[in-house]
């Protein structure tokens, strides 16, 4: 059985929001694949449609060649975090793991397996109710691995982790996909993904927008400039601007394109300019993911659009 996600113009609407429209993707097992949106954009909408949540209005999502729906004891075929804090909170959280184990016919010893796993041993007797935001990702990291599951699915898990949390969640998923499982993990920041994702699907406003390894996503954002600082701003800038750059001037700093560092350098000193600071600058991933999504960002600035 190869677990792989097969998603097939799939769309969901919701009376007249159109949330995913016409999505066509695979995630493959093996590697961390992020997917990466903006706020609103249909990932979670996307993910449980995955899990059989939400039927989709058109289009079709099978996890190995069948609907997840299809599948009795489905946490031994998916593990998923979708949402921290929908647990009862009444309950500890080794009874909360208990009544998924018995659901799913996963032995209770595997229980206290995943509590050390995601270091929560210590706290397993303790209600969830008076856990921070990071314990309960943590406790939602336990329930999807608590099957041994191919497939697994996590929407924004960093969400509430500190940065040793953080790395921890990373050096996680990269375990589980070296292991040969498929690890499908949201987020709406390109720098939670930057370091955890070798694989990224990005969509806007339900729409596939990349599906790309991040070396190739990377190649997007190799745009270069110059940056030069300089307390001849004025007359550099009038030089290179004669020589065909793009010069944005901004007091004694230069953000010069069309032009290479190399040749910058050298006219600046042919006409005996001083130049404090030269360097070439590529844009970040950041701003490739931004660009990217620019006129699919459904909330900016406030204002709903
Ligand atoms: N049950 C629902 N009823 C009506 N509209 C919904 C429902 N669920 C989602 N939507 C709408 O569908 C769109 C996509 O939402 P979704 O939660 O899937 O996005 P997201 O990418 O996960 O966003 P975020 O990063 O903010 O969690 C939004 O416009 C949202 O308002």
């Amino acid at each position: 059985m190869n677990p792989v996600i097969d998603i097939s113009e799939l769309t969901k609407r919701y009376g007249g929001t159109t949330a995913v429209n016409g999505l066509t993707f695979t995630v493959h097992p093996g590697r961390v694949t992020g997917f990466l949106g903006p706020n609103g954009s249909g990932k979670s909408t996307t993910l449980r449609m995955i899990l059989g949540l939400d039927r989709p209005t058109g289009g079709t999502v099978t996890v190995a060649g069948r609907p997840f729906r299809d599948r009795p004891r489905g946490l031994r075929h998916v593990g998923a975090l979708l949402d921290a804090h929908d647990v009862h909170g009444g309950r500890s959280a080794e009874a909360h793991l208990w009544a998924l184990a018995r659901g799913n016919g996963i032995p209770r010893g595997r229980v206290g397996e995943v509590l050390r796993e995601v270091g929560l041993a210590d706290v397993a007797r303790r209600r969830i109710g008076g856990f921070s935001l990071g314990m309960r990702q943590r406790l939602g990291i336990a329930s999807a691995l608590l099957g041994d599951p191919p497939v697994l699915l996590f929407d924004e898990p960093l969400n509430g982790l500190d940065p040793e949390g953080v790395k921890w969640v990373r050096d996680l998923f990269r375990r589980l996909a070296a292991e040969g499982r498929t690890v499908f993990v949201s987020s709406h920041l390109m720098s939670e993904m930057e370091h955890t994702a070798d694989q990224l699907v990005v969509i806007g406003r339900g729409e596939l927008l990349a599906a790309e390894s991040l070396v190739d996503f990377s190649a997007r954002g190799t745009r270069r400039h110059v940056a030069v600082t300089t307390p001849a701003a004025t007359a550099l800038r009038d030089l290179l601007t004669a020589e065909g750059a793009t010069v944005h001037a901004e007091g004694e700093r230069l953000t010069v394109t069309g032009l290479d560092a190399v040749r910058v350098s050298e006219i600046a000193r042919l006409h005996a300019l001083p130049v404090h600071e030269l360097a070439t600058r590529t844009a970040s991933l950041e701003e490739a993911f931004m660009e990217l999504t620019a006129d699919r960002v459904q909330f900016s600035g406030g204002e709903t659009r």
